[in-house]
């Protein structure tokens, strides 16, 4: 490129979100999508959902096709400000409360899941034993 491309702010870019003026961001890249709209085969809706900010997650995140990227060329205008497009918020998961940590509990709820079936035999037969002697 020769450095004579425009540069668009995300400000700029978001005011063509109309059907009849539809501009994309997508992998730092701007284009006007609006002749596009009735022939994408997603649809125009998404297309005007993806208007004022970086589309370029949504865009990847339908596997687009080699040919479907070799098609975005006629539509491009310019280069984002990459500034203007505010971070990702990254996801921080709160500090999980470390739980079931102590193995005692599990350890003595196995033991009686052995030793109660056992007292009950236990006790089968000492009453077996027992009943059968007097
Ligand atoms: C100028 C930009 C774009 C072009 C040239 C384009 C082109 C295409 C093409 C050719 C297809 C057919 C399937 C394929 O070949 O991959 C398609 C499908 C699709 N596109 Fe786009 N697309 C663009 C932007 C977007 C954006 C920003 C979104 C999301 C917001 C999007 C969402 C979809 C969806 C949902 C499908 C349908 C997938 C399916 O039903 O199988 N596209 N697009």
């Amino acid at each position: 490129m020769g450095g004579d491309e425009k540069v668009f702010t995300l400000a700029q870019v978001s005011e063509h979100n109309s059907p009849k003026d539809c501009w994309l961001v997508i992998n730092g890249k701007v284009y006007d999508a609006t002749n596009f709209l009735e022939d994408h085969p997603g649809g125009d809706e998404v297309l005007l959902s993806a208007t004022g900010k970086d589309a370029t997650d949504d865009f990847e995140d339908v596997g687009h096709s080699d040919s479907a990227r070799d098609m975005m060329a006629q539509y491009y205008v310019g280069e984002i400000d990459v500034s203007t497009i505010p971070k990702k918020i990254k996801y921080k998961p709160a500090n999980q409360p470390h739980y079931n940590q102590d193995k005692t509990s599990e350890f003595i709820i196995k033991l009686l899941q052995f030793l109660v079936p056992l007292a009950i035999l236990g006790l089968a037969v000492g009453v077996h034993l027992y009943t059968k002697s007097s």
